[in-house]
C-alpha cells in the first residue's frame, strides 16, 4: 500500500512532517521497525496508535502523528508553581564586541505557546543573539522586552538557558544531578518528596529513567551518551518550569530520530504549557522545520527572514529565490544565506522590505550551489543536476505591495504551490497523510485572556517564589551544596590512587625512620620525618585544591547565571563539604607512619595530628586562593611550585643559617610554623631525647644530664615561637586566604 502526502502549499503544512525529506521517508516506513532500535521510548510517541507491545501500528500512521501531540509533556509542570506566560520581543538589537559588529539591528519576537527557531550558518550570530536575549551579553543598542517589561536581572529566574555544551559535574549520576538541581532551584515551600516526584516525572518524560544511575562521565570516564547528556541538560532546566526556554543547538550531535523527538517534546511543551521556546538550529530536517512556529534567519548577524515558518517558501519565491520542489526548505535557506554577496544582499533587503521599498530584478537567475550531500541525495532520489537554478519570471519585475506581497498573481502561479509526495511503505500499504492544518493547532493554548487571568489567579505563593531573589533560603543552599560538594570531591580526593599513594608513602616513611631512637644522634632523623610529613601534606592538598575552582567554574557560572544560589553559600558549602575528605588521608598516613617511626604516646600523636591537619587546611586554602586568582591550571601550577618551594626552603629544616637580610622570609613560610609546632610537641610531650655519650653539642648535656633540654633542641633551629602563637598564625593564614578567595570569586571572576 502506498502512503501519499498531499500538501497544499508546502508552507502551510504546519506541524506536519514533510514527506519530501529523508526523515519523513523514514516516518513512512513501518513505524514498528523505526521504533525497534530506539530502545529509549521516543519522546512524544507514546499514547494511542501504539500496539499492545508499545510499537505503533503501521496502518495508523496519521493517527500516531496526531496523537503524538498528546504527550506526557502536558504535565511537565504538574504540581509545580504556576509561571506567568511571557512574550519575548527584541527590537533593532545590535551587538558589537570590541570593534567587531556581531549582530546588526535584529528584530523578532516569540509569543507564549510558540517555538521560534534562530537559524543561520556557523558564525552568523545565533548564540550571540541567544546570549543577548538571556541577558548574558548586553546589547549595544536596541530593546529587549520580556512580558512587555525591559529585560532585567529579575527575569533570569523566569527563563532557562540550555547551553550548547553539556556542563555538568562529571562524577555525579544523572539522578544526583537532577536531584541537586531540584533541591536548589525549586522553592523551599515545596516538600522534599514532591521535588523528588518531579525529578522522577522529568526523567520519565525525557526517557532518562534507564540511565538515571549512570554517571554523567567525560572523555576519560564513560558515562551518558551524547544524546542522553543533551536530554539531561534539558531535564535540568525543565525542572524549574520556566516561562521562557532558550536552547542553543539542542539537536546537535543527535541522530535524526532523537532530534525529531526532542523538538516534538519542546513543541508540545510550548503548546500545552504556554511556554515561550526560542532555540537555535543548524540544519533541521524538513519534518522538524515545519514544526517550528516562526523562524529568524540570520546572515552575517543581519536579519535574513523573520516570520512564520510556513511562509518562508513563499517569501523566498517572492524575492526571486523560489525553492525547488522536493527541496528541504531549511537546507535551501541555509544555502542561500551562505551564497554569493549578491544573493545575501537580496535576502537581507528582502527581509527588510517594505522599509527599503525593495524591488528585485527577477529576470536575473541566481544559481545556488547545493552541498555535496544534498546533491547526492538528489541524484539518488530526485535525479537533479549539480546545484539547482532558481528562476524568477523572465523579464518580469514583481510589483510589491506595502506588505511585501507580490501583486502579480501570474508570478505566484509559477511558484511551487502544491506538492504531492508518494512514499512506499515496506509492507506495501498505502495511506494518505492529510494536511495538518490550523484546526489541529486550535487546541494550542495561546497568550489568551483566560491564561492571563488564570495566571494572576494562581496562588500567590507561586508568584512570590518566582519574584524572590533566590528560589531557596541561604540555609537550604548551604545544606544542599555541602552535600553535593562532598559527593563531587570524594571521587577525586579519596580516589583509589590517592589511597595507594598515601599507604605507600606512609610505609616508606615508616620504614625509613623505623623506630628511630630518641637519641641525640637520631635527632636529625626525627626532625626529618616531621619536616617530610609537613611538606608532603602541604604539597598534596595545595595541588589538589588548585584544580578545584578552574574545574568547577563552568558549572558554577552556569548555575549562578540561572540564579540558583549565592556565591557565599557555594563557597561556605565547599569549605565544609570537603572538610572530612581533607582530613581522611592525612589521618590514615599518621596512623601508619607515626607508630612505625617509634611514636608511642597517644596524646603526642593526637597533638601531631591536629597540627598536621591544620597545616593541611592552610595548604588547601592557599591552593584555593592561587586557583581562584589564576583560574588557569598551568599558571596556577607555576605559582604553586614557587610558593611551596619557598615554604620548604624557609621551613627551618633545610637551611639553618639564613642570611640576616632574608630572615624575614621565614615568617611567610607556613611550613616554618607547622614544623616548629611539631618540634615543640614531639620534644615536650614525647619521649625525651638522650644526650650523646661523647662530645654532645648541647650545653645541657654537660651538667651530668642524660637528656637534652627541649629549649636547646628548638633553639638549634632558630628562634622559636610558642605553640599557641604558631597555631594562631596558621589559623590567620587560613582565614585570610579563604577570605581573599571569596573576594576573588565574588568580584574578580564574576561568579556574582
Ligand atoms: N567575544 C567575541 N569577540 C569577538 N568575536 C566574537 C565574540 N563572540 C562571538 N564572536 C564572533 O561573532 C560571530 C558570531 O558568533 P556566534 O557564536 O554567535 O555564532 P553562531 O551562529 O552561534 O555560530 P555556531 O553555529 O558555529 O555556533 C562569530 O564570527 C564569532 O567569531
Amino acid at each position: 500500500m502506498l502512503k501519499t502526502l498531499s500538501l497544499h502549499n508546502l508552507g502551510s503544512a504546519r506541524g506536519a512532517p514533510l514527506a519530501t525529506s529523508r526523515a519523513s521517508r523514514k516516518l513512512a516506513e513501518p513505524l514498528g521497525e523505526q521504533q525497534g532500535p530506539r530502545e529509549h521510548c521516543p519522546l512524544g510517541y507514546r499514547g494511542p496508535g501504539q500496539s499492545g507491545d508499545g510499537s505503533p501500528r503501521a496502518d495508523n500512521i496519521s493517527l500516531i502523528l496526531l496523537s503524538s501531540r498528546e504527550p506526557s509533556v502536558a504535565t511537565v509542570s504538574a504540581g509545580m508553581p504556576r509561571r506567568r506566560p511571557l512574550q519575548v520581543e527584541f527590537n533593532d538589537v545590535s551587538l558589537t564586541v570590541g570593534k567587531t559588529p556581531i549582530l546588526n539591528r535584529l528584530t523578532g519576537s516569540c509569543r507564549p505557546g510558540e517555538v521560534l527557531a534562530i537559524m543561520g550558518p556557523s558564525g552568523s550570530g545565533k548564540t550571540s543573539l541567544l546570549n543577548t536575549i538571556s541577558g548574558r551579553l548586553r546589547a549595544t543598542s536596541g530593546t529587549i522586552t520580556i512580558g512587555g517589561e525591559p529585560l532585567s536581572k529579575r527575569h533570569k529566574r523566569h527563563m532557562c538557558y540550555v547551553l550548547q555544551q553539556d556542563v555538568f559535574f562529571t562524577d555525579l549520576t544523572l539522578r544526583q544531578t537532577l536531584m541537586y538541581t531540584a533541591l536548589l532551584r525549586l522553592p523551599d515551600s515545596m516538600p522534599y518528596q514532591e521535588k523528588m516526584n518531579h525529578v522522577d516525572h522529568i526523567l520519565d518524560i525525557l526517557d532518562l529513567k534507564r540511565c538515571q544511575d549512570t554517571i554523567i562521565g567525560n572523555m576519560l570516564k564513560r558515562g551518558l551518551s551524547g544524546g542522553e547528556k543533551k536530554r539531561a541538560n534539558i531535564a535540568c532546566e525543565l525542572l524549574t518550569n520556566p516561562s521562557i526556554m532558550l536552547l542553543d543547538e539542542p539537536t546537535s550531535g543527535l541522530d535524526s530520530s532523537t532530534a525529531y523527538n526532542l523538538i516534538t517534546t519542546l513543541k508540545q511543551f510550548a503548546e500545552k504549557e504556554n511556554k515561550t521556546v526560542i532555540l537555535t538550529l543548524h540544519q533541521p530536517s524538513s519534518q522538524i522545520f515545519y514544526m517550528l512556529d516562526s523562524l529568524l534567519l540570520l546572515c552575517n548577524g543581519q536579519n535574513a527572514y523573520f516570520g512564520d515558518t510556513r511562509k518562508v517558501v513563499e517569501h523566498f519565491s517572492r524575492i526571486g529565490l523560489p525553492i525547488a520542489p522536493h527541496y528541504n526548505p531549511a537546507d535551501f535557506i541555509l544555502e542561500v544565506v551562505k551564497g554569493s554577496p549578491e544573493v545575501q544582499e537580496r535576502v537581507i533587503q528582502g527581509a527588510n522590505c517594505p522599509e527599503r521599498g525593495t524591488t528585485f530584478n527577477l529576470s536575473q537567475n541566481i544559481t545556488i550551489q547545493t552541498s555535496p550531500s544534498i546533491h547526492s541525495l538528489y541524484s539518488k532520489y530526485l535525479s537533479l543536476q549539480d546545484g539547482h537554478t532558481t528562476t524568477g519570471v523572465e523579464g518580469e519585475e514583481c510589483p510589491w505591495d506595502e506588505d511585501c506581497n507580490c501583486q502579480d498573481q501570474g508570478y505566484h502561479a509559477k511558484c511551487p504551490a502544491e506538492v504531492s509526495v508518494t512514499i512506499t511503505g515496506s509492507k506495501k500499504e498505502t495511506s494518505v497523510f492529510t494536511k495538518m492544518g490550523e484546526e489541529e493547532d486550535s487546541g494550542r493554548s495561546s497568550w489568551s485572556e483566560e491564561t492571563e487571568s488564570e495566571a494572576s489567579a494562581s496562588s500567590s505563593s507561586s508568584e512570590e517564589y518566582v519574584d524572590r531573589q533566590w528560589p531557596t533560603s541561604f540555609l537550604t543552599q548551604f545544606k544542599v551544596l555541602t552535600q553535593r560538594n562532598f559527593c563531587v570531591a570524594r571521587p577525586f580526593i579519596l580516589s583509589r590512587l590517592h589511597w595507594i599513594q598515601t599507604l605507600g608513602l606512609a610505609l616508606i616513611a615508616g620504614l625509613l625512620w623505623f623506630q628511630a631512637p630518641r637519641t641525640e644522634e637520631a635527632l636529625h632523623d626525627i626532625q626529618g620525618w616531621m619536616f617530610f610529613s609537613t611538606t608532603y601534606w602541604m604539597l598534596f592538598m595545595l595541588f589538589a585544591a588548585l584544580q578545584s575552582f578552574p574545574s568547577e567554574r563552568e558549572v558554577i557560572m552556569k548555575e549562578r547565571a540561572s540564579g540558583s544560589y549565592r556565591v557565599s553559600a557555594y563557597y561556605l558549602a565547599k569549605m565544609v563539604g570537603e572538610l572530612p575528605l581533607t582530613f581522611t588521608l592525612p589521618t590514615f598516613y599518621m596512623l601508619i607512619s607515626y607508630p612505625m617511626m617509634g611514636g608511642t604516646h597517644v596524646l603526642t600523636f593526637i597533638k601531631h595530628l591536629i597540627v598536621l591537619l591544620l597545616n593541611t587546611l592552610v595548604a588547601q586554602s592557599m591552593g584555593l586562593l592561587i586557583g581562584a586568582i589564576c583560574m588557569d591550571l598551568q599558571v596556577g601550577i607555576t605559582v604553586s611550585a614557587l610558593f611551596t618551594l619557598f615554604s620548604q626552603l624557609f621551613g627551618g629544616y633545610l637551611a639553618n643559617k639564613i642570611p640576616p637580610w632574608l630572615s624575614w622570609a621565614k615568617y611567610l613560610s607556613m611550613v616554618h610554623y607547622a614544623f616548629q609546632n611539631m618540634n615543640i610537641i614531639e620534644f615536650s610531650d614525647g619521649t625525651p631525647v638522650s644526650c650523646s655519650l661523647e662530645n654532645s653539642r648541647f650545653k645541657s648535656c654537660g651538667f651530668n644530664k642524660s637528656y637534652i633540654e627541649v629549649s636547646e633542641i628548638l633553639d638549634e633551629r632558630g628562634q622559636t615561637l610558642p605553640l599557641w602563637l604558631n597555631t594562631t598564625i596558621l589559623i590567620m593564614f587560613m582565614l585570610s586566604a579563604r577570605l581573599l578567595t571569596y573576594l576573588m570569586l565574588r568580584f574578580l571572576h564574576r561568579l556574582k
